[in-house]
């Protein structure tokens, strides 16, 4: 409709409009009337009338100084008044409209027209990954790319309406990865059968997901049912599950996985928070307290670590009596929900034991390895985002009188990123295919090294992509608006990763001192 309003004016109309009280330019060919704008204008109004604006074709100029975004705003979008004659908009920079993205090595090879893989699988295929993969970022871009940015920024919990989108297309239900608990679902409108579902089809949705580039709403976004749910579905009684499951995974209740303390983190068996049975042993008491709980604040049901008689058990725990949440002021978005849970004499029904008393290790460890792998899977696709943000500034970007990415030392950063975010991607593929070929505890016996050096790998890389990109995007990618606002989010929350889960050095010695213990006994030089 409001095309239909615009006038077809030539650059030698809009040359007219070149003074202070009639101030048009020329973007991309669409003419916008900046007159009244100039004394509006963030950058300031006198820029607008620097030699080559007034009246001119100010798209380089503008492409160097501004996210194509800035003219999708409303605001702005408004002040449009013409297109050139004979000229066609040439700039495509919108990467959240459903589309595969053209920048080389922005998205993985498998998505690449005229490139190949082993693992995914064609449309032309039952379980095909490709459609399924199309269908999530359609519904990614449109649902939850929106208000992930909006609840980044003003910190609120993702919005329940979003919620219960995704839970119309069961992606709640298929974040906790291929199983039982898919059966007679229909998943994302029918797109791939419950029985076909697999790892590949996760990490889609984890990698999705993670183009949002809000790293804090991408936490507050159920990934507390990621890795607080897992041990319900696998030790859980089938009471304590036909109870608690479905209100989950519908996205009306939440769950969080409540282990670290601030007595311990990665040291699981120096946890301090206790739980002793009543004197009929009917129920739990707990006591203690726990940190860096992502989702609790909003959590109906924790999934507690504790120390007991036996040695280390895990308990569910329901908000109740005794048991309080305040918020941790990270450095990312409040949208996460991080929390610091007290528990005072909470008291919960021995039903709510997940697996054996005295076996919480096994429970835990079982699910370690499925919350490594997500945020393997996310963090491969975080750095692919900074690769794709860093070849078009450096391509749009000039310096001294030449694009950034004509000089060597900007290649060869770009290099390195390339080289790190493919060798992390093609890592994750091969695991992946190990664990859709290997049951849920042989996966256990044999992929907890290889996935604690990917991930690892994984967080080790993304630091140094998120320092090479912030050199490369400079004083932009410190700044939380603007061309780099996405480099400074992602340098600013990529320590997370390398934290949650495992810390980065623990993984390490965990993968070589499993290799150690797999050494033949008569291996020699
Ligand atoms: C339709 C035309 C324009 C609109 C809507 C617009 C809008 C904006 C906005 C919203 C910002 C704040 C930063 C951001 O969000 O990216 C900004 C900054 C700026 N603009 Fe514009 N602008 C326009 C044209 C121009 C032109 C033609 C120039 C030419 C010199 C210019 C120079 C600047 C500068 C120097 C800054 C500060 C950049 C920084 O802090 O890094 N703008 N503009």
């Amino acid at each position: 409709m409001a095309s239909k309003e615009l006038r077809v004016l030539t650059l030698e109309e809009v040359a007219q409009h070149n003074t202070e009280d009639n101030l048009w330019i020329v973007v991309d060919s669409k003419v916008y009337d900046i007159t009244r704008f100039r004394n509006m204008h963030p950058g300031g109004a006198s820029v607008l009338m620097d030699e080559g604006i007034p009246g001119q074709d100010a798209t380089e100029v503008f492409y160097s100084l501004h996210r194509h975004e800035v003219l999708e705003r409303p605001q702005y979008k408004r002040l449009q008044v013409g297109i050139i004659q004979g000229q066609e908009p040439k700039i495509h920079a919108t990467i959240h409209d459903g589309a595969i993205s053209k920048v080389p090595y922005a998205e993985p090879s498998w998505l690449v027209d005229g490139y190949y893989s082993p693992y995914f699988t064609e449309a032309s295929s039952g379980s095909s990954h490709r459609r399924f993969q199309v269908a999530v970022r359609k519904f990614m871009d449109e649902y939850v790319y929106p208000d992930a940015q909006a609840r980044e920024l003003d910190g609120k919990r993702p919005s329940q309406s979003v919620i219960d989108k995704m839970a119309e297309v069961e992606l709640h239900a298929m974040r906790m990865g291929p199983g039982k608990h898919l059966k007679g679902r229909t998943l994302m409108n029918g797109v791939v059968k419950p029985e076909e579902f697999d790892y590949f089809h996760e990490m889609i949705i984890s990698q999705e997901l993670t183009r949002c580039g809000a790293r804090g709403y991408g936490d507050g976004m159920n990934s507390g049912c990621v890795i607080g749910l897992p041990p319900v579905l696998n030790f859980g009684s089938p009471e304590l599950q036909a109870r608690v499951v479905p209100e989950v995974l519908s996205g009306k209740k939440f769950i969080c996985l409540a282990i670290s303390e601030a007595h311990a983190g990665s040291d699981v068996f120096g946890l301090q928070t206790t739980a002793t049975k009543t004197e009929d042993g009917k129920y739990w008491i707990i006591n203690g307290t726990k940190k860096w709980i992502t989702n609790g604040i909003w959590a109906d049901y924790f999934t507690v670590g504790c120390k007991t008689e036996d040695g280390f058990t895990v308990i569910l725990v329901p908000r109740s009596e005794g048991l309080e949440t305040k918020p941790i002021k990270t450095s990312y978005s409040p949208a996460a929900g991080t929390a610091y849970v007290t528990l005072d004499n909470v008291k919960v029904p021995v039903e709510n034991t997940l697996g054996e008393e005295g076996g919480g290790i096994f429970v835990m460890l079982s699910n370690f390895n499925h919350e490594r792998w997500v945020m393997c899977c996310t963090s491969t696709r975080g750095q692919r985002t900074v690769v794709e943000e860093c070849m078009k500034w450096t391509t749009q970007r000039k310096a001294f009188g030449k694009p950034l990415n004509s000089q060597a030392v900007v290649r060869s950063k770009l290099a390195a990123m390339i080289a790190r975010v493919e060798s992390g991607q093609n890592w994750l593929e091969n695991v992946t295919y190990q664990m859709c070929n290997m049951s849920y505890r042989e996966q256990s016996n044999r992929l907890a090294g290889q996935i604690a050096f990917l991930k690892m790998y994984c967080t080790r890389t993304a630091q140094d992509t998120a320092t090479d990109a912030v050199q490369i995007f400079g004083g932009r990618g410190i700044t939380q608006s603007g061309m780099g606002h996405f480099i400074e989010h992602y340098h600013r929350t990529v320590p997370f990763d390398a934290l949650l889960g495992g810390a980065e050095d623990v993984l390490a010695d965990l993968g070589v001192r499993q290799a150690m213990r797999s050494m033949p006994k008569d291996a020699r030089l």
